[in-house]
């Protein structure tokens, strides 16, 4: 079985351990609920008008929607970037906006997010910018090694770990932040525009390895306007449009 399905599964028993600290312990198949959510910013752009959504465990799902829909809104709601003007944001039984100090960071622990614009540290080397956050939370040097070979595997980067992200091209420097996405086995995985600055070639690497992970257990929901790479996939969509959130 490969190292990462192991994890997943370890992270499964671990991820129980955490949600004793939790608000609800959500004992049903939902990973992600937006109940009647509003997100007005202070200029007063409504970015989000009374929003539904429910996302189920395991589930794949694309965000789509214009420029300025609210796409990138919504995934800051799920990882309490934002919080919500009106109405809940439930992520694994949690009310987001309910969380804070330690609480969130545990949450924000189980989700791992990949940035259009990778968002790398330029003077650190591929490993380094991976296993960076797993220092950060207090991993054995043991366990960061055991993770990072089976994750730099999985996204074809094994023989660039020495390298610095200006030595990558784009489609690379993409993989490594979706490595360091997902080092640490998160259930769930919110990707905003992943393949905004890709080829289509390079589109298409990330969203087999976001795929990959999602056939390893992890929940992913990935925005984009690319309307092709998302005919070319078979998964439900998530319509943005004037604020509101409809399933095509
Ligand atoms: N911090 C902010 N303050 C004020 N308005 C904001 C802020 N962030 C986003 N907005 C506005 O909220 C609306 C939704 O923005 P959001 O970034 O969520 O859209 P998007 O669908 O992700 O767009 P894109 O596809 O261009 O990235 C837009 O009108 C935007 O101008």
């Amino acid at each position: 079985m490969p190292v990462l399905t192991t994890q997943v599964k370890k992270d499964k028993s671990l991820h129980r351990e955490d949600n004793k600290t939790q608000q609800h312990v959500s004992s049903t198949t939902v990973k992600v609920q937006l109940q009647s959510v509003t997100k007005t910013y202070t200029n007063g752009t409504h970015a989000l008008l009374n929003a539904n959504l429910e996302v189920k465990k395991g589930e794949f799902l694309f965000i789509t929607g214009p420029s300025g829909s609210g796409k990138s809104t919504l995934l800051k709601l799920l990882y309490g970037q934002e919080l919500p003007t009106q109405g809940e944001v439930i992520v694994d039984g949690c009310n987001v906006a309910g969380l804070r100090g330690d609480r969130l960071s545990l949450l924000r622990r189980r989700i791992g997010i990949v940035f259009q614009d990778y968002k790398l540290i330029t003077q650190r080397t591929v490993a380094e910018n991976v296993t960076f956050v797993l220092q950060a939370q207090g991993y054995t040097r043991k366990e960061i090694q055991r993770r990072l070979e089976p994750t730099l595997k999985l996204v074809g980067l094994l023989s660039k770990a020495d390298c610095f992200p200006d030595q990558l091209s784009g489609g690379e420097q993409q993989r490594v932040s979706i490595a360091r996405a997902i080092v640490g086995t998160p259930p769930l995985l919110l990707a905003d525009e992943p393949t905004g600055n890709l080829d289509p070639d390079n589109s298409w690497q990330v969203i087999q390895i976001l795929q990959k992970l999602n056939s390893f257990g992890a929940t992913v929901i990935v925005s984009t306007h690319d309307e092709q790479l998302v005919r070319r996939c078979n998964h439900p969509v998530v319509q943005v449009r004037n604020g509101q959130l409809s399933r095509k």
